[in-house]
Protein backbone atom coordinates (compact mmCIF):
# COMPACT_ATOMS: atom_id res chain seq x y z
CA UNK A 1 0.00 0.00 0.00
CA UNK A 2 1.57 3.31 -0.72
CA UNK A 3 1.14 6.16 2.49
CA UNK A 4 1.44 9.91 2.25
CA UNK A 5 3.60 12.20 4.19
CA UNK A 6 3.99 15.94 4.52
CA UNK A 7 7.39 16.82 2.56
CA UNK A 8 8.84 20.38 3.59
CA UNK A 9 6.88 22.30 1.10
CA UNK A 10 4.01 20.97 2.81
CA UNK A 11 2.40 19.26 -0.21
CA UNK A 12 1.66 15.36 -0.18
CA UNK A 13 3.71 12.76 -1.41
CA UNK A 14 4.25 9.37 -1.79
CA UNK A 15 6.97 7.72 -0.02
CA UNK A 16 8.38 5.70 -2.92
CA UNK A 17 8.69 8.57 -5.32
CA UNK A 18 12.65 9.64 -5.77
CA UNK A 19 13.29 13.03 -6.11
CA UNK A 20 16.15 13.51 -8.88
CA UNK A 21 17.07 17.21 -8.72
CA UNK A 22 19.46 19.00 -11.30
CA UNK A 23 20.94 22.48 -11.68
CA UNK A 24 20.68 24.60 -14.53
CA UNK A 25 23.90 26.71 -14.02
CA UNK A 26 23.57 29.57 -15.83
CA UNK A 27 26.73 32.42 -16.43
CA UNK A 28 26.97 35.04 -19.40
CA UNK A 29 23.90 33.93 -20.82
CA UNK A 30 25.17 30.21 -21.50
CA UNK A 31 24.03 26.91 -19.36
CA UNK A 32 26.11 24.59 -18.41
CA UNK A 33 25.20 21.28 -19.75
CA UNK A 34 27.57 17.81 -18.69
CA UNK A 35 27.84 14.42 -20.85
CA UNK A 36 27.17 11.32 -18.53
CA UNK A 37 29.65 9.14 -18.73
CA UNK A 38 28.05 6.08 -17.31
CA UNK A 39 26.36 3.97 -16.82
CA UNK A 40 26.27 2.47 -20.46
CA UNK A 41 22.52 2.96 -21.47
CA UNK A 42 23.01 6.70 -20.66
CA UNK A 43 26.29 7.06 -21.34
CA UNK A 44 26.55 9.92 -24.11
CA UNK A 45 23.62 11.37 -22.91
CA UNK A 46 23.38 15.09 -21.66
CA UNK A 47 21.65 16.39 -18.31
CA UNK A 48 21.87 18.88 -15.78
CA UNK A 49 24.47 18.16 -13.04
CA UNK A 50 22.62 16.29 -9.72
CA UNK A 51 20.75 13.41 -8.81
CA UNK A 52 19.04 11.47 -6.16
CA UNK A 53 17.71 13.67 -3.09
CA UNK A 54 19.00 11.70 0.20
CA UNK A 55 16.55 10.88 2.74
CA UNK A 56 16.46 13.84 5.12
CA UNK A 57 18.31 15.67 2.98
CA UNK A 58 16.27 19.35 1.02
CA UNK A 59 16.41 19.61 -2.57
CA UNK A 60 18.69 22.68 -2.09
CA UNK A 61 21.77 20.63 0.16
CA UNK A 62 21.45 17.86 -2.70
CA UNK A 63 22.44 20.12 -5.04
CA UNK A 64 24.91 21.95 -3.43
CA UNK A 65 26.42 18.61 -2.64
CA UNK A 66 26.05 17.18 -6.08
CA UNK A 67 27.47 20.36 -8.24
CA UNK A 68 30.77 19.83 -5.31
CA UNK A 69 30.68 16.24 -5.55
CA UNK A 70 30.54 16.25 -9.73
CA UNK A 71 31.96 19.50 -10.97
CA UNK A 72 34.19 20.86 -7.96
CA UNK A 73 32.41 24.15 -7.38
CA UNK A 74 29.96 26.08 -4.68
CA UNK A 75 26.79 26.95 -6.16
CA UNK A 76 24.27 29.08 -5.15
CA UNK A 77 20.60 27.48 -5.64
CA UNK A 78 17.88 30.18 -7.35
CA UNK A 79 14.34 29.64 -8.67
CA UNK A 80 12.60 26.10 -10.27
CA UNK A 81 13.23 25.75 -13.83
CA UNK A 82 10.51 24.34 -15.88
CA UNK A 83 8.09 21.79 -14.66
CA UNK A 84 8.12 18.12 -12.83
CA UNK A 85 8.89 15.39 -15.11
CA UNK A 86 8.12 12.11 -13.80
CA UNK A 87 10.36 9.66 -14.51
CA UNK A 88 11.04 5.75 -14.30
CA UNK A 89 7.28 5.23 -15.25
CA UNK A 90 6.45 7.56 -12.30
CA UNK A 91 8.85 6.02 -9.97
CA UNK A 92 10.72 8.85 -9.71
CA UNK A 93 10.33 12.97 -10.47
CA UNK A 94 13.31 15.48 -12.39
CA UNK A 95 13.07 18.86 -10.71
CA UNK A 96 15.64 21.32 -12.24
CA UNK A 97 16.55 24.98 -10.46
CA UNK A 98 18.79 27.63 -11.54
CA UNK A 99 22.07 28.25 -10.27
CA UNK A 100 24.79 30.00 -10.29
CA UNK A 101 28.69 30.17 -9.45
CA UNK A 102 30.21 30.85 -6.05
CA UNK A 103 33.42 32.58 -5.76
CA UNK A 104 34.57 32.47 -9.53
CA UNK A 105 34.90 28.81 -9.23
CA UNK A 106 35.00 26.56 -12.40
CA UNK A 107 33.79 23.13 -13.27
CA UNK A 108 35.83 20.59 -13.98
CA UNK A 109 34.33 17.30 -15.33
CA UNK A 110 35.28 14.97 -12.49
CA UNK A 111 32.56 12.64 -12.98
CA UNK A 112 30.92 13.45 -16.20
CA UNK A 113 32.98 12.85 -19.94
CA UNK A 114 32.52 16.69 -21.12
CA UNK A 115 31.22 20.11 -19.77
CA UNK A 116 30.10 22.46 -22.65
CA UNK A 117 28.63 25.74 -21.81
CA UNK A 118 25.45 26.67 -24.09
CA UNK A 119 24.12 29.23 -25.53
CA UNK A 120 20.20 29.94 -25.96
CA UNK A 121 21.14 28.84 -29.76
CA UNK A 122 23.26 25.90 -28.80
CA UNK A 123 20.69 24.56 -26.73
CA UNK A 124 19.50 21.86 -29.19
CA UNK A 125 22.71 20.91 -30.19
CA UNK A 126 23.62 18.05 -27.98
CA UNK A 127 21.07 14.85 -27.01
CA UNK A 128 19.99 15.53 -23.93
CA UNK A 129 18.49 12.75 -21.86
CA UNK A 130 14.87 12.19 -22.57
CA UNK A 131 13.18 13.79 -19.41
CA UNK A 132 15.12 17.07 -19.56
CA UNK A 133 13.59 17.97 -23.07
CA UNK A 134 11.18 20.22 -21.72
CA UNK A 135 13.19 21.91 -19.05
CA UNK A 136 15.41 22.69 -21.57
CA UNK A 137 12.65 24.05 -23.36
CA UNK A 138 12.08 26.11 -20.42
CA UNK A 139 15.55 27.50 -20.23
CA UNK A 140 15.29 29.82 -23.07
CA UNK A 141 14.17 33.11 -21.33
CA UNK A 142 16.82 33.09 -18.82
CA UNK A 143 19.81 32.76 -21.25
N1 LIG B 1 21.52 14.27 -12.47
C1 LIG B 1 20.61 14.18 -13.42
N2 LIG B 1 19.95 13.01 -13.61
C2 LIG B 1 19.05 12.98 -14.60
C3 LIG B 1 18.77 14.09 -15.43
N3 LIG B 1 17.83 13.74 -16.34
C4 LIG B 1 17.52 12.44 -16.11
O1 LIG B 1 16.72 11.74 -16.74
N4 LIG B 1 18.26 11.97 -15.04
C5 LIG B 1 18.19 10.61 -14.53
C6 LIG B 1 19.44 9.81 -14.78
C7 LIG B 1 19.45 8.85 -13.62
O2 LIG B 1 18.60 7.75 -13.94
C8 LIG B 1 18.80 9.64 -12.49
C9 LIG B 1 19.81 10.32 -11.59
O3 LIG B 1 20.72 9.41 -11.17
P1 LIG B 1 22.20 9.75 -10.78
O4 LIG B 1 23.02 8.55 -11.09
O5 LIG B 1 22.64 11.05 -11.40
O6 LIG B 1 22.03 9.98 -9.24
P2 LIG B 1 23.14 9.94 -8.11
O7 LIG B 1 24.23 10.89 -8.50
O8 LIG B 1 22.42 10.17 -6.84
O9 LIG B 1 23.72 8.49 -8.28
P3 LIG B 1 23.84 7.21 -7.36
O10 LIG B 1 24.20 7.71 -6.00
O11 LIG B 1 22.52 6.52 -7.42
O12 LIG B 1 24.94 6.45 -8.04
O13 LIG B 1 18.00 10.64 -13.12
C10 LIG B 1 19.47 15.30 -15.22
O14 LIG B 1 19.30 16.33 -15.91
N5 LIG B 1 20.38 15.30 -14.19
Amino acid sequence: MQTERANSGGQAARRDLKVVVGAAIIEDGRVLACARSAPPEVAGRWEFPGGKVEPGETETAALVRECAEELGVRVEIGERVGRDVRMAHGRSVLKVYAARLLHGDRPQPLEHSELRWLSATELDTVPWLPADTPIVAALHPLL
